[in-house]
């Protein structure tokens, strides 16, 4: 039974990702400021974070960094040959390894319970395939080790104009254009839009949201003009879905071009409130780049990479690797700060409302992992 959510602290795990990537640099810059309500474990080579603090210290000598000695540290380093392989800013099977290994190694803890939520640093899919590990990204592997079939990629972003969240779910992700037609089905939509709606009720205290869905073709398909599945099954389907969810409002299918206008207007905002441009509380997008170019030309800065479905938080910047700036140290962290803050308030949002499984093995507050450091 939960009880006191006062003496509830989630332990976090942050791994570094890509070695050879800006993660380490977005971490030491997002954790300069104490972030409250929570024990960090850094899961990662411990001299690879040494290191990399060291010459971000030297360059610049007053950037706002968290020193790894005061850091809890999870060290998970590769053999000597393989970590002399790691090259700043080039992608490789050893830097694919290292940060292979650092999630491994945080989802293991996460499952034994000893984290509640897992922070993951960018890595490099292409990385992880020459290192033979051919996942299509971190979720997938998350979500294989944690046991479950039902899962979502799902990014969060609060507007520092206006304060409204953009909720944006993929129905499909990291697979070719070409094969996206042929992998949405009314089944696939009626599993992530349940999946949407119980992380909503469940993360965000919104029992009856309003949903916009996007079209697949130009202008929705132009009556049958321009593509023919909304005709076929998309627009039947949400029929049959306002049928099953009388209580929700589903807007639909939306021409996925005008789909972004109310939300740019609500993220930026001008004389009006939010509100007032009547946004949804949440987008399904039907494809990758369908759901992520507006939600990175929007919030770059902001946006949080959220795992739903998973027995544990799981976010991550919205960024990647970055090997074109890394060791430059002029990578932004303002994404990984709001992914660490996401996980926090995620945790203890779960926690109040006994919708974990991990917090629930947990004793509030001591995780029981062998760290270095504090
Ligand atoms: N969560 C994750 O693990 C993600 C991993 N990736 C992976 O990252 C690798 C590189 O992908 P790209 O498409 O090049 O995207 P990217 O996000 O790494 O870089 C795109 C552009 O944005 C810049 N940029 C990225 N993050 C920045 C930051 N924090 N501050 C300042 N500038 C920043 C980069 O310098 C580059 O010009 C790929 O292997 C991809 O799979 C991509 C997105 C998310
Ligand atoms: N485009 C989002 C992305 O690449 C994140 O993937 P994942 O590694 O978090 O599964």
């Amino acid at each position: 039974m939960l009880s006191d959510t006062k003496t509830y602290t989630p332990q976090l795990a942050v791994t570094l990702g890509d070695p050879a990537g800006i993660g380490t640099e977005v971490i030491l810059k997002a954790l300069a400021a104490p972030l409250a309500g929570c024990v960090v474990t850094l899961v990662g080579s411990r001299s690879h974070l040494v290191v990399t603090y060291q010459q971000l210290r030297s360059r610049h000598p007053t950037l706002p960094l968290a020193n790894p000695d005061n850091l809890q540290i999870l060290d998970s380093t590769l053999a000597p040959d393989l970590e002399q392989q790691i090259a700043i800013g080039q992608e490789s099977a050893a830097s694919g390894a290292a940060s292979f290994q650092y999630l491994e190694t945080a989802i293991a803890h996460a499952l034994s319970g000893a984290f509640h939520g897992i922070v993951t640093g960018p890595i490099s899919k292409a990385a992880w395939s020459a290192a033979g590990h051919p996942y299509p990204g971190q979720t997938e592997l998350l979500a294989e080790r944690a046991g479950v079939d039902r899962f979502g990629m799902l990014f969060v972003a609060r507007s520092p104009h206006t304060g409204w969240t953009l909720r944006t779910l993929l129905a499909t992700t990291h697979i070719p254009l070409r094969d996206v037609a042929d992998a949405l089905t009314p089944a696939l939509l009626t599993r992530k839009l349940d999946l949407l709606l119980d992380c909503l009720r469940q993360d965000f205290g919104l029992e009856t949201p309003r949903i916009a869905i996007a079209g697949l073709n130009p202008h929705s398909g132009e009556q049958g003009k321009l593509g023919h599945e909304e005709q076929d099954w998309l627009i039947p389907w949400l029929e049959d879905t306002r049928l099953r969810l009388p209580h929700l409002r589903l807007d639909g299918p939306t021409p996925p071009d005008t789909l972004w206008v109310k939300p740019g207007q609500a993220w930026f905002g001008s004389t009006q409130t939010a509100a007032a441009f009547n946004p949804a509380d949440a987008y399904l997008a039907l494809y990758h780049d369908q759901g992520l170019i507006p939600v990175k030309l929007m919030a770059f800065d902001q946006a949080v990479n959220t795992s739903i479905g998973l027995p544990f938080v799981r976010t991550s910047p919205d960024h990647g690797t970055a090997f074109d700036i890394a060791g430059l140290g002029i990578a932004e962290a303002t994404s990984m700060r709001a992914a660490l803050e996401l996980a926090v308030a995620l945790c203890h949002e779960r926690y109040k409302t006994g919708n974990t499984e991990t917090s629930d093995q947990l004793s509030s507050g001591s995780a029981n992992v062998a760290v270095t450091g504090i």
